[in-house]
């Protein structure tokens, strides 16, 4: 059988050399396609390799009969519709690991090009221009780098800063004193990390919880003078916080490879003199390419001849027969784990997972995987899938355990998901009602009937007269409608929980002052 495979953007030819040598692989390469045409023409293909200009959406998958696999040439995969390539059994592979030293390099040339204003320098030059007083820099050795996300590329920035000697400290959820300690490099919150450094450089994945995390708020807590630089995602600046705080003269300069928006070729941040900026090169370097283009070569190759591949990034991989008696659960899963750790608020250290009633003697692996990724998401997105979700945990010193019983507590089934972090234990059980769908049935040991979906608030509170009165009425003042609100205590006067759901996302105002009442422990707003 013969597979044809289209390569969507520039790839490194050497790179691609695996597949060339496959004679079943036909290959074509199509680098300038609009959207329409690579719509028209990605019905006849079974892989499309791409970087990060595809555009692999939606609408293109769902127009992609024959496709089996696309393949990222690199770590991102923010340009492709996940949900969509999953739901269309469509695999995606990426190349996490090819490029992490270009990326990092770039930073340290990013860092060093505008500490010493090396291109404004070299511009001025080039218009005739020999001005030594303009240009003065500053030194790199004894000031503070902030790295934001001390993943791969973060690691690798960190150590080639304190071969600068400069001082390096770091935020990363997953990120503990100890493992800072024997790094040689500190280890803070993000505000601590931001407030005390005279560089920050971010290598986050651009995520719900990571867009706009270096924004207004973040620039006033930062040192006047401080050097930004963001070689990772754009958005993960907000970059009219940055133009403010730039002409303010807060931020001294900054540094971008990358965008909100991309392509382009006239930018606002660009118009003032202390940014420097290079077009998405991160990556970009002859070593990089080949290696990715490689790594992906050969996953495309595996899995057409029905191999296991190497970087899956969503295959759930489950046998058809298990699937299909477990496949109800899947939501019921996912959505405890997301729930629990929106519920901590933190990173989970341990965590433990117990399945009873009609799950006792099933194969549950696969829910197990589902409920971590559950979990993990909160912290490394999409990239997380069935697949990886226990691997990622394990690469993040996350114990992972799965039991079972046969007692379900009254229910037919029921699983329970609870989550260590550094602040304590947090447990929700929940179950699938015949005919009804999934529900919450317990938190924290208090009884519940919740459909885990949509806008939810969960309140730990003191049970006494008057309080529910008080939530609904400050719930109003901000025109949140309550549809569904359930109510349990540990004993008359003691400690008590309400779980609301509402119509909407409940916006920080209204959380801060439900948090203000005094009745009121904890109020923590929940989307699922
Ligand atoms: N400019 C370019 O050409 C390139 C850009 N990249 C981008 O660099 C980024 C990082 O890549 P890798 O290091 O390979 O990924 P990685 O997955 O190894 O590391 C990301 C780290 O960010 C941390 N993180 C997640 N949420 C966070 C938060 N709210 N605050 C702080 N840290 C958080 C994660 O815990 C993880 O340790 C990705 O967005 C990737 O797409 C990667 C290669 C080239
Ligand atoms: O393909 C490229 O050059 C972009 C690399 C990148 O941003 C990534 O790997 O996430």
């Amino acid at each position: 059988m013969t597979f044809n495979i289209l390569i969507s953007d520039q790839l490194s030819e050497e790179g691609i050399y695996p597949l060339t040598q496959e004679e079943n692989m036909n290959i074509v390469m199509e680098t300038a396609l609009s959207p329409e045409e690579l719509e028209e023409k990605i019905v006849d293909f079974d892989a499309l390799l791409v970087r990060s200009s595809t555009q692999v959406t939606r609408s293109l998958i769902s127009k992609a009969k024959n496709l089996k696999i696309i393949g990222r040439a690199g770590v991102g995969v923010d340009n492709i519709d996940l949900d969509a390539a999953t739901e269309h059994g469509v695999i995606v592979v990426n190349a996490p690991n090819g490029n992490t030293n270009s990326a990092a390099e770039h930073t340290m040339a990013m860092i060093m090009a505008i500490s010493r204003n090396i291109p404004q320098a070299y511009h001025a030059l080039k218009n005739h221009q020999w001005d030594r007083k303009k240009y003065v820099g500053v030194e790199l050795k004894d000031k503070t780098l902030g790295v934001v996300g001390l993943g791969r590329i973060g690691v690798e920035v960190a150590t080639r800063a304190k071969g600068q000697r400069m001082n390096v400290v770091a935020y990363d959820p997953f990120l503990t004193p100890e493992k800072a300690e024997k790094m040689g490099i500190g280890y803070g919150s993000f505000e601590e990390v931001v407030s005390q450094a005279d560089f920050i450089t971010v290598h986050t994945p651009l995520l719900k919880e990571t867009r706009h995390m270096v924004n207004a708020d973040a620039f006033q807590l930062m040192k006047t003078g401080v050097f930004i630089v963001n070689c990772a995602r754009g958005g993960i600046i907000d970059e009219d916080a940055l133009y403010d705080a730039i002409v303010s003269g807060k931020v001294a300069g900054a540094a971008l490879d990358v965008f909100e928006e991309e392509p382009f070729v006239d930018h606002k941040l660009l118009e003032l003199p202390e940014v420097v900026a290079t077009p998405h090169l991160g990556a970009s370097t002859i070593e990089a390419q080949e290696t990715v283009a490689v790594d992906v070569s050969r996953d495309v190759i595996r899995y057409l001849n029905n191999d296991l591949v190497k970087n899956p990034v969503n295959l759930p991989s489950v046998a058809r027969d298990v699937m299909t008696v477990i496949e109800p659960y899947f939501n019921l899963s996912e959505k405890l784990g997301a729930f629990l750790i929106d519920l901590t608020k933190e990173v989970a250290e341990e965590i433990n997972i117990s399945y009873s009633g009609d799950l006792y003697g099933i194969e549950v692996a696969p829910l197990t995987r589902n409920t971590v990724k559950g979990i993990l998401k909160r912290h490394l997105g999409s990239s997380v899938n069935d697949v990886n979700a226990l691997y990622l945990a394990e690469k993040k010193d996350i114990t992972v355990r799965e039991s079972k019983t046969s007692a379900a507590k009254g229910f037919t089934n029921l699983i329970t998901v609870q989550v260590k972090t550094k602040s304590g234990v947090r447990k929700v059980s929940g179950t699938l009602l015949n005919g009804l769908g999934p529900r919450i049935v317990k938190v924290d040991g208090y009884s519940v009937d919740v459909t885990p979906k949509g806008h939810m608030v969960v309140i730990q509170h003191i049970d006494q007269p008057g309080v529910i009165g008080l939530v609904g009425s400050l719930l109003a003042r901000h025109d949140v409608n309550i549809a569904t609100m359930q109510v349990d205590r540990s004993d008359v006067g003691g400690k008590a929980i309400m779980m609301l759901t509402i119509d909407r996302h409940l916006e920080d105002k209204a959380l801060k002052e439900l948090s203000g009442l005094e009745e009121i422990k904890e109020v923590v707003a929940i989307d699922l």
